[in-house]
């Protein structure tokens, strides 16, 4: 058989007994004193302007004043624990487990800096192997200990809210010591990753073997392929490469009823697709291990580029139009106008007055930005597909900017977050939430999800920038993502945000879109996802969660809420 075996560490000496993730991480995305974390002066100008931003700075509270408990773990678990893991790979400290309390929701952050309630895990439990998870897993189970299986933390619906439920303690596992190439599989073009592995080790490691997974989130720089596939995640080139879960070929889960493997052939026809069962999981059915993932030839070459559309409409048409026609660009991604003005105000400079300016000249009354980016393996094969895509796109007239656009967007494609820290500083509330539809219900459910955060957020002075972005397009439809920015309510700042995360979500429920596209359902939306499955769908996934977890200690709180 021609399967190279590899077991590559990815760090030498390998260390992650806490060092490795900071607990200051939490707080924010950007290392501290990070350059890209801040916020240039036109910048927070356009926002004063925009939404009525008054209060620009509000810096976070000191660590010291964060409220953490003892930890409520009984000896005999931690011994217990100790004996699987080693005595070292048990972090009762304080900065250990702040460094794993909650994700980056902006409520998670807002909880880091001082605001609310913050879930701290009694303990982190940091595994060196799927047999060691086997046995982490039946020990909590046997002592009715929560776990929240841990990747990369980049969750953003609560999904590794270090809740305990109705046990008596939670412990974080973090998977960040599985960070091994299991196998590659070149013939098949299949690898065999563990779950710890981050999205950038995962590229690196592949590279070698001139193979690409070709996932890129804009939480690329942390999530890891364990929490892709715990919540069906989609890259910025899934028009290309497809959702997570369509790379997913295999799975290895700790389960409390023992160790589950799924996956033996690219296709069957043995029954229900039971991999869709654990993909999407969110660790309240096991704890991936290992994932076996199609991969594909790294692209050599690769070009992206700007257009602009008049106004939305136009846009999802054009971007309809490709998608039906089946010549997607690997990367689509429409900005509607709010989110294109909002990239030309943050951006500034001369550069952008320019092309604001020759789109006036143009007769471009509402400016819609269209990023397409094609990769290939060879110089022919991108200019055939990027010929096919512009003869669709023509029809749209669009005005064509050329790469300058297209590779600015690019390189700063995983920067968004480091801004989002700068704008936490500057008392921004800022958050983003996504959601997709078929085509013919695209327009309602846009003005209806606007409609509801504009109305809950436009209050005592503050005017909400609601932008939105369609960058998952398919044949019958796409996926709608919102990014909002407005004054903080320095008074009730979590209130804030979930009034109007509550009247967002309902809107969505109300004009027939998915409770999520991609950011899964974790906490957040767990009240929301009856209403999408049905009563039926509910007591299914809660038939299977009662087979698979039967004491109930995996991840408590999340999917099924
Ligand atoms: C700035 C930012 C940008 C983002 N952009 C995108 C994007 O473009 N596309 C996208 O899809 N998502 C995006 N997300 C959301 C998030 O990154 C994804 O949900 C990602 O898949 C989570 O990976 P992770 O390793 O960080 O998982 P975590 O956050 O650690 O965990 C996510 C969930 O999966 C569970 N889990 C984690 N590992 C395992 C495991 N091994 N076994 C079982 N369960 C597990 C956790 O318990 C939790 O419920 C973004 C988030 C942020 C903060």
């Amino acid at each position: 058989m021609d399967v190279i075996c590899h077991t590559i560490p990815v760090t030498e000496p390998s260390d992650h007994t806490g060092a490795q993730l900071d607990h200051l991480v939490r707080r924010g995305w950007t290392p501290e004193g990070g350059q890209d974390s801040i916020l240039p002066n036109h910048a927070t100008r356009w926002l004063s302007a925009r939404t009525g931003l008054v209060e620009t700075s509000t810096p976070v509270a000191p660590d010291s004043a964060l409220v953490v408990g003892e930890p409520r773990l009984p000896d005999g678990v931690r011994d217990a624990l100790a004996a699987v893991v080693g005595t070292e790979h048990v972090l009762l400290g304080r900065d250990d487990r702040l460094g794993r309390a909650g994700g980056m929701s902006y409520v998670d952050l807002m909880r880091h800096r001082g605001t609310g309630d913050l879930a701290v895990p009694d303990a982190v439990v940091v595994p060196a192997d799927p047999e060691q998870v086997q046995r982490v897993v039946e020990l909590c189970a046997e002592h009715r200990i929560g776990l929240v299986p841990f990747g990369g933390g980049t969750s953003v619906v609560g999904g590794v809210t270090a809740s305990a439920g109705d046990l008596g303690a939670v412990v974080v596992l973090d998977l960040c010591r599985l960070d091994r190439l299991v196998s590659v599989d070149p013939v098949s073009r299949l690898a065999v990753l563990q779950a710890g592995v981050t999205a950038p080790d995962a590229e690196r490691m592949l590279a070698a073997h001139g193979l690409t997974l070709g996932h890129f989130p804009q939480s690329f720089e942390r999530a890891t392929i364990g929490g892709f596939a715990a919540t069906r995640s989609s890259g910025q080139a899934s028009a290309g490469y497809g959702r997570f879960e369509d790379m997913v070929e295999g799975l290895r889960l700790a389960t409390p009823r023992g160790e589950w493997r799924l996956g033996v052939s690219p296709a069957s026809a043995a029954g229900p697709d039971l991999r869709h069962l654990v993909v999407g999981s969110e660790g309240a059915f096991g704890v991936l291990t290992e994932v076996t993932l199609r991969v594909r030839q790294r692209p050599t070459v690769r070009r992206y580029e700007g257009h602009v559309l008049d106004g939305w409409t136009a846009g999802t048409a054009a971007v309809r139009a490709l998608a039906q026609a089946g010549v997607l660009a690997d990367v689509t991604r429409l900005s509607d106008p709010h989110e294109t003005d909002l990239a030309f105000a943050l951006s500034g400079g001369w550069k952008t007055a320019l092309v604001r300016r020759y789109l006036r000249a143009r007769g471009v009354a509402d400016p819609c930005l269209l990023v397409l980016g094609w990769e290939a393996t060879s110089a022919a094969e991108l200019a055939a597909r990027r010929r096919a895509s512009l003869r669709v796109l023509r029809s749209a007239r669009p005005v064509t900017l050329g790469t300058v656009i297209g590779e600015k967007w690019r390189h700063g494609r995983f920067h968004g977050p480091r801004q989002r820290d700068a704008l936490l500083d500057a008392g921004v509330c800022v958050e983003t939430l996504e959601t997709a539809t078929y085509w013919s219900n695209l327009d309602a459910l846009r003005s209806a999800v606007r409609a509801a955060l504009v109305d809950v957020l436009a209050t005592d002075g503050r005017r909400p920038v609601v932008a939105c972005h369609v960058s998952h397009a398919y044949e019958t439809g796409a996926s709608l993502y919102f990014t909002v920015l407005v004054p903080r309510d320095l008074d009730d700042p979590l209130g804030q945000w979930g009034r109007a995360k509550a009247a967002a979500c309902a809107a969505i429920t109300a004009t027939g879109g998915t409770i999520s596209h991609h950011h899964a359902v974790g906490v957040d939306h767990a009240p929301y996802l009856p209403a999408e499955i049905g009563p039926l769908g509910v007591d299914v996934l809660g038939a299977v969660k009662r087979e698979l977890d039967p004491s109930g200690v995996l991840n408590p709180g999340k999917l099924l809420g």
